[in-house]
């Protein structure tokens, strides 16, 4: 089962990776038309309502393979001239028809046997406004058999298609029922598995942007623990967690070093701790621990840190007391090692199907760091690709500790924090080295995240994705 955003998500990820979207709609479109005839066979009329997205292009598409054994009509309900970006021009290309405008809609719906409903998609939000929302009562009291492309138009609203057979692709849709949905035939349509299992772009739609009527503290809270021997790693880790958008960041550090990782910014709070931890760390939405720790922690303290949070990020030393705190799935939990580090945590070599179980046993997300880096939950493997070998200059985990933990803060959950993480990581280097080559630095790359974000998430459809 796909939710809209998971959808959404494939869609830019494909788009990163492989390119433009068009080979898909012609896949779509000619998926549509062959389960038409399959169901009601050749020499129907056929009438083909199309909303200005990329559903609408798919209908085209179907069109120009039904018209080659069927009388058809395709009505754009807003007009010719709406079908205007390059996916559905080149979709109107394959159509060798006439295109009507809403006019010609009653007659169309009157005079065809069949109705193909391609008004929106998995791309729409909310009820459906005009000229769609007529449009789509006309079709539900017209009385003719109603095929709905990818989802039912308006699903989930109270104006929407009900169609005798949906036909959607690659995974039903959430919210999807016989009842609501008619028939559902699944179609592959050519998505590739990396589309789906790679981090990229589309992870961006799973930020959470801040409401504008929010206030300090609402948009990430975070706890670093770290620095107690490097207090290098705690700044890095800290600054990154603010550059990711966290409201609130604290370090938890020693005495000697508090001083020290307060001078190197003024942007977050840094407090030294004795034998105990303070209560008010564990009140914030998520922990991190283990940046610049060191080998000589005490292990009391840490294992209470452990126990005692319900979301955290475990870095570096820390990782050697995993296996002996038992299963951690009450929690939402994720370990960042590297591979030596992973060898020392699990016993097993560093390889991706290792990592697999070692989530599985544990309950805890699993995101194996390396020149490709393996992120996993125990039931689906992950990875992401990209950044350049000057990421193995220090500091570039520490870097990663922290926007995972801070995406936590906001909300994400583990999986979604871990894959746009690490995908922001490896992104940041990747955009210092166009500009440094491989003469740049973790200072560089902290900087940069902010214009990753800008890169990545800019169009008017991840603002309309926005999760909560
Ligand atoms: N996933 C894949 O890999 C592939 C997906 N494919 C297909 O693309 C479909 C998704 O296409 P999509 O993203 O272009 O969005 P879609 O559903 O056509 O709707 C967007 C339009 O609707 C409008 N609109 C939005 N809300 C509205 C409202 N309440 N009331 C009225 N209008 C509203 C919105 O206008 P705007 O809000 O921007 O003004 C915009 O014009 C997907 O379901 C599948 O069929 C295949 O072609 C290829 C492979
Ligand atoms: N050879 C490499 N090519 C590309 N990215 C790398 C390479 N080595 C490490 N990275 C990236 O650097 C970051 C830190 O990984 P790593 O150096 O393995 O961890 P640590 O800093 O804990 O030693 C990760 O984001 C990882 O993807
Ligand atoms: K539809």
């Amino acid at each position: 089962m796909l939710s809209y955003l998971e959808s959404a998500r494939i869609d830019a990820n494909y788009r990163y990776f492989y390119g433009d979207l068009f080979r898909l709609m012609l896949n779509a479109g000619r998926a549509v038309s062959e389960v038409v005839e399959e169901e009601f066979g050749k020499g129907q009329r056929i009438c083909v309502v199309c909303g200005s997205g990329n559903n609408g292009g798919d209908g085209i598409v179907a069109a120009s393979e039904l018209i080659k054994s069927n009388s058809v009509s395709v009505i754009a309900l807003r007009g010719r001239e709406s079908l205007s970006t390059d996916m559905l021009k080149r979709a109107v290309e394959t159509y060798n028809g006439p295109i009507e405008g809403p006019e010609m809609l009653d007659q169309c719906i009157a005079n065809c046997t069949i109705v193909i409903d391609a008004i929106l998609g998995v791309g729409a939000h909310g009820t459906p406004r005009e000229p769609y929302a007529s449009a789509i009562r006309k079709i539900n009291t017209s009385g003719k058999a109603v095929v709905s492309i990818d989802v039912p138009s308006g699903l989930g609203s109270e104006i929407a298609v009900r169609p005798h057979i949906t036909v959607t692709f690659t995974d039903v849709k959430e919210g999807m029922t016989g009842e609501n949905s008619g028939k559902i035939v699944v179609r592959d349509i050519g998505i590739p598995r990396d589309a789906v299992y790679r981090a990229g772009p589309g992870d961006m739609l799973f930020y959470p942007y801040p409401e504008p009527g929010s206030h300090k503290g609402m948009n990430g809270t975070l706890s670093v623990f770290g620095g107690w021997s490097y207090y290098g790693s705690a700044v890095i880790a800290a600054r990154a967690a603010l550059a990711a958008g966290c409201d609130l960041v604290k370090v938890y550090t020693t005495r000697e070093n508090a001083p020290l990782i307060a001078s190197h910014s003024f942007e977050y709070m840094v407090s030294s701790i004795g034998d105990s931890v303070p209560e008010e760390a564990f009140r914030s939405r998520c922990i991190l621990l283990g940046p610049g720790l060191g080998r000589d922690f005490d292990r009391r303290i840490v294992s209470q840190i452990i126990m005692r949070a319900q979301r955290i990020v475990l870095d570096a030393d820390p990782l050697r007391l995993l296996p002996h705190l038992g299963d951690l799935s009450g929690k939402e939990v994720v370990v960042t090692p590297h591979a030596s580090e992973f060898r020392d945590m699990s016993g097993m070599d560093p390889v991706p199907e290792n990592a697999m179980e070692f989530a599985k046993s544990h309950g805890v997300v699993v995101v194996l760091k390396g020149e490709e880096d393996i992120i996993t939950d125990g039931n689906s493997l992950y990875r992401c690709t990209g950044g350049n070998p000057r990421m193995t200059m220090g500091g570039t985990g520490d870097m990663l500790a922290g926007l995972i933990s801070a995406l936590m803060s906001k909300g994400m959950p583990a999986l979604r924090a871990s894959l746009l993480g690490t995908f922001i990581n490896k992104s940041a280097a990747d955009m210092c080295m166009e500009r440094k080559g491989l003469w740049y630095s973790v200072s560089d790359m902290i900087g940069a995240v902010p214009e990753v974000f800008l890169r990545y998430s800019d169009g008017a459809k991840i603002n309309s994705f926005r999760a909560h």
